[in-house]
């Protein structure tokens, strides 16, 4: 079950990165480099998780002009990572482009292509911040209406919030992959996350991974909260 969680290694420097790395790498799956540590260090943080044997998720969440993203989505393949996200709001024709210019490139020189995610909704947003920029649709319409475009338009799998995975299946089936952040232990802190659901009930919902940051980080024995976290989900899903 440890394979389905993935650390979001939030910090701001190479070393503290590297640190975490070590600490956890026989405790999670996957590491995930965001805008801050991406920002900060550049492909040679994404060069440190490989040569340490752990698989990166860069959640750079592109939204851009098609053109724009096609080629920032050929550099994170050329990179290696395991997985990396665009923003389903970007719309259709810049995922779909994204997609076919990946695929091209990876046969042209024969680097494999990586799971790619559309972001649907973020987690921390609730119904009032969506109307706030002029999405009147509920969460639960919102949700399952970008994931049908994330699919049509070629991507593996979406992010969301575990709260919508019923939504999600319904409309994209089983083999859709679907990445949850917004996970939240019963005692843990829900920080800036707005649609949380815990370890148990994201996996329980059909979770494929659990993107989970704080809760670890900030913990006051980080290995013993992300231990306790795969000892949860592997209750959950036995
Ligand atoms: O909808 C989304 C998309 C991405 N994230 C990212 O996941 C982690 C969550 O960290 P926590 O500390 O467990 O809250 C963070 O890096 C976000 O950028 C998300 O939370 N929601």
């Amino acid at each position: 079950m440890k394979d389905r969680l993935i650390f979001a290694l939030d910090v701001d420097s190479y070393d503290e990165a590297r640190q975490w790395v070590r600490i956890l790498a026989d405790e999670v799956g996957m590491f995930k480099v965001g805008k801050q540590l991406f920002t900060r260090c550049g492909p040679q943080i994404v060069d440190m998780i490989r040569q340490a044997g752990g698989g990166v998720f860069l959640d750079l969440k592109y939204h851009d002009i098609p053109n724009t993203v096609a080629k920032a989505g050929i550099e994170a393949a050329r990179m290696g990572v395991q997985m990396f996200n665009v923003h389903a709001l970007g719309g259709g024709k810049m995922m779909r482009t994204m997609v076919d210019e990946v695929r091209e490139a990876a046969v042209k020189e024969g680097f494999p292509v990586p799971i790619t995610l559309a972001v649907t909704i973020l987690t921390s947003s609730s119904e009032e911040d969506l109307r706030q920029v002029g999405i009147d649709l509920p969460v639960t319409q919102m949700v399952p209406r970008l994931a049908t475009l994330a699919r049509e338009s070629g991507l593996h799998g979406v992010v969301a919030s575990a709260q919508e995975l019923p939504l999600i299946r319904q409309a994209c089936g089983g083999d859709f992959v679907v990445v949850t952040p917004g996970v939240r232990p019963a005692t843990a802190a829900r920080d800036d996350q707005q649609r949380v659901m815990t370890p148990g009930e994201a996996i329980a919902a059909g979770s494929d991974y659990l993107v989970v940051g704080r809760p670890i980080s900030k913990a006051d024995d980080p290995v013993l909260a992300a231990r306790s976290i795969v000892a949860e989900m592997t209750e959950a899903g036995a």
